[in-house]
């Protein structure tokens, strides 16, 4: 299974941020996107989940393949973890969380209510999240923002055991994560300035 993208161009707020991307994601590979902050990572990788459309160009592979994790961790503060991932599992009508409360050391807060984690402990959650899915590409956004170094290594770990089950990995992130993959600076795709037909409106 193959995701490829072709010719993509990007908007945020109907402003073009990207344009013009290509990329194919093999299974057992990850792609490593990197730019600075604003650049449209972000946008880019909402674009590719399909949580938003193109303004030009084509996402071929995506469909019911990707499970998303994004900045936010989206949890539900009064269920517990293992609740979530329950949730979660269903979601994808799917059932079993041992794996993921395995794969991310929160066997010991299965019975926490989400709101009661720490940032770490809830961002690690949040990424378990992805074990539940059964979606073979994994499309992450920042996923090691709250994380101490152990559990980068724990997230990099899980990375890892699936590229090595046939999944794929597209994740935005500025550190490095140790993992054998491709980079892609998006630096090179960003959108050139258009000119404005609408004179007036140009100044509102
Ligand atoms: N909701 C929004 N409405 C309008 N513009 C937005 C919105 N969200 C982001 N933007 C703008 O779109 C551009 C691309 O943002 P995006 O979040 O994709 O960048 P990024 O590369 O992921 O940045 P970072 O590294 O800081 O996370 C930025 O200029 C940003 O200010």
């Amino acid at each position: 299974m193959t995701l490829t993208v072709t010719d993509l161009s990007v908007a945020r707020g109907g402003i073009p941020v990207l344009e013009s991307v290509d990329f194919a994601l093999d299974s057992g590979k990850a792609l490593i996107l990197r730019g600075p902050n604003g650049i449209g990572k972000t946008t880019l990788l909402r674009t590719v989940a399909g949580l938003q459309p193109p303004l030009k160009g084509r996402v071929e592979g995506a469909e019911d393949q990707i499970a998303y994790a994004a900045h936010s961790d989206g949890l539900k503060p009064t269920l517990t973890v293992a609740e979530n991932l329950t949730f979660w599992a269903s979601v994808f009508g799917r059932n079993g969380i041992e794996q993921a409360l395995d794969g991310f050391d929160l066997q010991g807060l299965r019975d926490r209510q989400a709101g009661a984690l720490s940032a770490g402990q809830k961002r690690r959650l949040g990424l378990s999240r992805m074990l539940v899915t059964g979606r073979p590409i994994w499309i992450m956004d920042e996923p090691t923002v709250s994380l101490d170094k152990s559990s980068v290594e724990t997230f990099a770990d899980v990375v890892r055991a699936h590229l090595g089950q046939g999944g794929s990995a597209l994740i935005a992130t500025h550190i490095d994560l140790g993992l054998e993959a491709e980079v892609m600076d998006v630096g090179p795709y960003k959108a050139k300035p258009h000119d404005i037909d609408d004179f007036d409106g140009g100044f509102l």
